[in-house]
């Protein structure tokens, strides 16, 4: 009997990369058994390819993560800074986040930006709505009620990261969507039948013709996976 298969007797099964370790999970994409050593580097390895061979940068870029506290962009800010560092991509990375003026919402999430700032080292730029529109969400809120003020948060949201990427005087701009958040906005436009947003939607870097792209790292991560890869990274996020 082989070590290898000794071990595996001992602790169960073993990981199918390292055929070292036992496996502490299967992963959906490839239905192998990882343990979390080898998963963790599969799933950043991923981003890298996915960056590189979709030329998502250029050396020396400014690059400002949104980052909402929230795990996605959480995530995507310490993988970025990993890979930045890794393969010596040459980015000067910030991080830009958006208060809304949400009480006991935004509020907390941005006490999680806060430490990521410090944990990572990156830079940070609140932009609110009050300096930028004059309005918190809340007063907006009490002003029209409760209909609609998704739909003109998401437009204020939308614009602040585009003021905010302009004064960190950023290249590019990269958001934590994911594999399921865009297939989730495939089905919403077929739903609406709205074809021109259809095309663009899946697009993994959106706003070439304007003043700063915006790119989506995580277009081919699932959900699951970012929700897993912090569980032992020391990656804190807010839920
Ligand atoms: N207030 C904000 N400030 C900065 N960036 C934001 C903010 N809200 C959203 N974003 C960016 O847009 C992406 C998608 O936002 P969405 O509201 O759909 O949240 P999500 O899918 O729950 O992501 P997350 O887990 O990062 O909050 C986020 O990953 C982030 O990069």
């Amino acid at each position: 009997m082989s070590e290898a298969e000794a071990k595996s007797k001992k602790t169960g099964r073993l990981c199918n990369i390292c055929n070292q370790n036992r496996a502490a999970l299967q992963r959906r994409k490839t239905q192998q058994q990882m343990c979390r050593e080898c998963f963790y580097f599969a799933f950043e390895e991923e981003i890298h390819r996915v960056i590189v061979e979709n030329r998502l940068f250029k050396p020396g870029e400014r690059v400002a993560i949104g980052a909402s506290g929230g795990k996605d962009s959480t995530v995507l800010a310490y993988v970025l800074s990993e890979l930045n560092r890794r393969h010596n991509y040459g980015l000067d990375l910030f991080l830009l986040s958006i208060d809304e003026g949400i009480t006991g919402y935004r509020d907390d999430s941005l006490e999680t930006v806060k430490r990521n700032e410090i944990q990572y080292g990156l830079p940070l730029k609140v932009v609110s709505y009050k300096s930028l529109y004059g309005w918190t969400m809340d007063e907006i809120v009490k002003e029209i009620g409760l209909k609609n003020n998704c739909t003109f948060c998401g437009v204020f949201r939308r614009q602040a990261l585009d003021r905010g990427a302009a004064m960190l005087k950023v290249d590019k701009l990269v958001t934590g969507h994911n594999a399921d958040d865009i297939a989730e906005t495939v089905l919403l436009n077929i739903l609406r039948g709205d074809i021109a947003r259809l095309g663009r939607c899946t697009l993994i870097t959106t706003g070439e013709d304007g003043p700063i792209p915006r790119c989506k790292p995580f277009k081919y991560t699932y959900e699951k996976e970012i929700v897993i890869y912090p569980c032992h990274r020391y990656v804190h996020f807010v839920l």
